[in-house]
């Protein structure tokens, strides 16, 4: 049962609000659900999904497939309004965009070279164009995309076209980043690559992220909290402090024991509900 646009922008609006600066939480989740109406029946995709995400956490949500991630997300960005309960974001710094997406692919203008792309958000806003151009080296540099600063999207790989995405998102400087399985269709080496340029950048500048994705590793290597969520429909089953020392390296974090011990205790949770929603396809 969805809300009307007002009872909803009446849900949202007073939430995103300017924070005091002992105020550490930057997005709470109480309650939120979330149905979906396909004809006559009534899908329920999210439950009851409790949680905070304290400002400059990275947090992962790792689930079955179809268990409701891409939909929570989804109501992170505002583009999808929650049946029940109460989302409130902490709204730091009203100069900045309160968040930015990644998609998984096909995200990029291929009309924009990679330098376009890139400054697209500022430009959207507005800003000095030095400002424009300061921001868009710096992520051309940080992402190794300074040679293609001229090429479209079609004259570069798979890699360097989520390479663009993912510098686009942060020269935007949103407070809060929302990335949705962003490396899954890359290869291995590059999936690996992507996910060390990230770390590293993140690691620079703290910013407040929600990552979804299905690989356990990917979770482990860049979160500092893995939320589970259970089979249809989505709820928190747990939650886990990914407490690896920073900086991060990837052969280190997977070389560690304490990677192979929350590797294993997050692989027993889901493949309960992995399981679970393979009989309830059964049925
Ligand atoms: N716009 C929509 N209309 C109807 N049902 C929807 C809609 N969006 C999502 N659903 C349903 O809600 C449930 C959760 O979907 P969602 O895409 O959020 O899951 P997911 O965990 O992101 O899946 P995956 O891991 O396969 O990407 C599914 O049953 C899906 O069919």
């Amino acid at each position: 049962m969805g809300l009307l646009k007002e009872e909803y922008m009446n849900k949202i609006d007073p939430h995103i609000q300017q924070s005091q600066a002992h105020k550490k939480i930057k997005i709470s989740l109480k309650n939120i659900g979330k149905q979906f109406k396909i004809k006559n029946k009534i899908i329920t995709a999210i439950e009851n999904i409790d949680l905070d995400i304290q400002t400059g956490e990275f947090v992962c949500i790792v689930g079955p497939s179809g268990c409701g991630k891409t939909t929570l997300l989804r109501i992170l960005a505002q583009l999808e309004q929650p049946s029940e309960g109460t989302l409130t974001m902490v709204h730091d710094d009203l100069n900045k965009p309160l968040n930015s997406m990644v998609f998984q692919e096909h995200a990029v203008f291929p009309w924009m070279t990679v330098k376009k792309n890139i400054a697209y958000g500022l430009t959207m806003r507005k800003l000095p164009k030095d400002q424009v151009e300061a921001a868009v080296e710096h992520y051309l540099q940080k992402t190794g995309l300074k040679k293609f600063a001229n090429s479209y999207p079609h004259q570069l790989s798979g890699g360097m076209k989520q390479r663009v995405s993912v510098a686009r998102a942060f020269a935007n400087d949103p407070e809060i980043l929302l990335m949705d399985e962003p490396f899954a269709a890359l290869d291995e080496q590059n999936r690996i690559i992507l996910q060390q340029e990230l770390v590293r950048i993140w690691e620079e500048t703290r910013k407040t992220v929600v990552f979804i994705t299905h690989s356990i590793d990917e979770a482990i290597f860049l979160a500092d909290r893995v939320y589970v969520m259970t089979s249809h429909p989505g709820m928190i089953a747990r939650s886990f402090s990914i407490d690896l020392p920073r900086p991060r390296k990837i052969e280190q974090v997977r070389n560690s024991p304490r990677f192979q011990e929350l590797f294993n205790e997050i692989w027993n949770i889901l493949r309960m509900e992995v399981n679970k929603a393979k009989q309830s396809e059964m049925l």
